[in-house]
């Protein structure tokens, strides 16, 4: 009845909406507004504080590219942290790679994880995996307690800066990813739009140059339903056996090729290897820092 228009400061003077068959879900958690409508034209649709989190239909894009930029960078993942993304969609794509022995996922606000369960389960599919462990509670203070070299991969799922994800954007936060991280380990974080936050990226960019003495690289993505049409991802690894970004050594779209596995909807390596071609406006930003 109607339509939904994700009007936001964040995107100030413009609004992507869509139009709203049925409202099935709509609650305040602890931390954020949360709601699930069915839209006509993109299935059902989570939203966090009026702003879109996922679409049934789209969100193949973000979750695959989210974690298999990070993941078909490394030659063997085995311990991976996912902080945010509580729908479950990035834990599915992570549990494809065979040489992963533990996911551990830390999602703050337990009412997105109950949400997804119940309207979104092809992508809550992925807490069925044995060795996905949730952890309730603040990514920051997880972190702080990681011991040092823990994980080969930590992959930030969050939302935007203005709400519960604020802190995950600052230079803290990325101290203590470098930290929990091995020796050329990697971590993927989402990183905004070139087109709507030029300034937002140019300070992650700053601050994971000075932290990650890797290799630091801004990738993005089509996302319909997020705002400009656009998603990046900040990839950056720590000191150590050198990162390729561009030129995954474990291609996760061959390796599944020969299985049977629930097929990847978005992501290929040429796909992976053009995520990293940049235009000229948010190269001259992106490459200066
Ligand atoms: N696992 C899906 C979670 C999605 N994370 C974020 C949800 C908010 C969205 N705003 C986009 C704002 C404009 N860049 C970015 C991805």
């Amino acid at each position: 009845p109607g339509w939904f228009s994700e009007i936001s400061p964040m995107w100030p003077g413009e609004a992507h909406s869509l139009k709203v068959e049925e409202i099935l879900f709509k609650e305040k958690s602890d931390y954020q507004n949360v709601m699930v409508f069915q839209s006509s034209a993109y299935g059902k649709v989570l939203v966090l504080d009026g702003v879109i989190q996922l679409t049934e239909r789209d969100e193949c894009a973000y979750q695959e590219m989210i974690a298999h930029l990070p993941l078909s960078s490394i030659p063997d993942p085995k311990k991976v942290l996912v902080i945010g993304g509580g729908d479950g969609g990035v834990l599915r794509e992570v549990s494809r790679y065979s040489s992963v022995e533990k996911i551990d996922i830390c999602e703050i606000d337990k009412m997105v994880v109950d949400v997804s369960k119940q309207f979104f389960p092809e992508v809550a599919v992925g807490y069925e995996d044995p060795r996905v462990t949730l952890h309730i509670g603040d990514g920051v203070a997880f972190l702080k307690a990681v011991p040092e070299a823990t994980y080969d991969a930590v992959i930030v799922d969050s939302s935007d800066p203005i709400g519960p994800a604020q802190e995950l954007f600052e230079k803290p936060f990325f101290e203590s990813v470098a930290r929990a991280l091995r020796p050329g380990g990697v971590m993927c974080t989402q990183a905004e739009s070139i087109w709507l936050h030029m300034n937002i990226i140019e300070g992650i960019v700053a601050n994971c140059r000075q932290i990650f003495k890797g290799s630091v690289n801004y990738a993005w993505t089509t996302v319909p339903t997020y705002p400009s049409g656009v998603i990046g991802f900040m990839l950056c690894s720590t000191e150590g056996p050198p990162v390729d970004f561009k030129h995954p050594v474990n291609p996760i779209d061959q390796i599944l090729s020969q299985k049977s596995d629930k097929p990847l909807k978005f992501y290929n390596s040429e796909i992976h290897t053009a995520a990293f071609c940049l235009p000229s406006f948010a190269k001259k930003v992106i490459d200066s820092k």
